[in-house]
């Protein structure tokens, strides 16, 4: 476990997404905490089934995340499920998230066209909004270039975009592998488009603020499929550790060269599932933490 006094928050005005998370990973490792509230585990930790069981979901988890890790990703459908009484709770853990220090990915999965998608950037980006976060999660299947308006607000509002690239899922490949009549899959053209986003906007040392979303089950397919996954210093977040069925190993073998400074790993359910006695789910993450290296 680490103690320190660590902000992911610190110098936010100066300081772009890229560099705070790679700040983040440096002090805490690249373990990223997944808040998800879903439906069983409210009820395996005895928490009933509305705002107050998720409130009370997520101090729990705050409470153990604190000095031990560097960012958290709340999936944003736990909380929309419950209507505005959801929305207000994932604004309060959000904003108390930040507060403390936490570095927050807010897993929404956004993506539409022009000024629909500047409205959802701002949404979750403005840090003067309801829904604040350091970067949210984005979809390109409108084409790459329609997530324009959300790169101008993640420049303008120093935060990050995570663009779905090989998600984790084994249904995503048959759309994200899909290939040109040159030969490039869908994901490469995406993380091709991503890295040049970065590249006028990343000092060499730091990492970029525009990421791709590459799964931990999937990373493989990236060197297979001629995915270059290392230009543009892009940060790379990675379910699919743990319940997905990933181990720290498969993360080291399908992210190569990559791993150690760009990789971001997400874990929800492998820690959830170790509460909600506190003492459990801070040895769970404190292992996953010193599994991950
Ligand atoms: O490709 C993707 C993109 C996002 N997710 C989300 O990450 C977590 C994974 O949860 P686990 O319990 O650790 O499996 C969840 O919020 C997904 O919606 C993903 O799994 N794969």
């Amino acid at each position: 476990m680490t103690s320190d006094a660590f902000s992911g928050q610190q110098r936010r005005a100066e300081l772009p997404f890229g560099a705070r998370l790679g700040a983040a990973m440096q002090a805490r490792g690249r373990l990223c905490v997944g808040l998800d509230p879903h439906p069983q585990i409210l009820n395996e930790w005895g928490l009933t089934q509305d705002a107050a069981g998720l409130r009370e979901f997520c101090a729990r988890v705050l409470e153990a995340c604190a000095d031990r890790v560097g960012v958290i990703k709340p999936q944003v459908a736990f909380f929309e499920r419950f209507g505005v009484a959801g929305l207000q709770v994932l604004s309060e853990v959000q904003a108390q998230a930040r507060e403390s220090g936490l570095l927050v990915i807010a897993d929404a999965k956004r993506g539409d066209i022009g000024s629909t998608m500047a409205g959802y950037a701002e949404a979750w980006l403005n840090p003067a909004g309801d829904f604040a976060a350091d970067a949210l999660t984005v979809s390109p299947y409108l084409g790459f270039g329609s997530l324009q308006p959300a790169l101008d607000a993640a420049q303008e509002h120093r935060a990050g975009l995570f663009v779905l690239a090989l998600t984790s899922n084994p249904e995503g490949r048959e759309v994200q592998l899909a290939t040109d009549a040159q030969g490039v899959t869908v994901a490469g053209h995406i993380a091709t488009a991503a890295a040049a986003a970065n590249i006028s906007a990343a000092a060499a040392e730091d990492l970029g603020s525009i990421g791709l979303v590459v799964g931990a089950t999937t990373a493989e397919l990236a060197g297979s499929h001629g995915i270059d996954l290392s230009a543009g210093a892009m940060p790379l977040l990675a379910p699919g550790y743990g319940a997905q069925g990933a181990s720290a190993e498969d993360l080291r073998r399908g992210f190569g060269a990559c791993y150690s400074r760009q990789v971001l790993v997400n874990s929800s359910r492998g820690i959830l599932a170790a509460g909600p006695r506190p003492e459990s789910l801070t040895r769970a993450i404190d292992q996953a933490v010193e599994d991950l290296g």
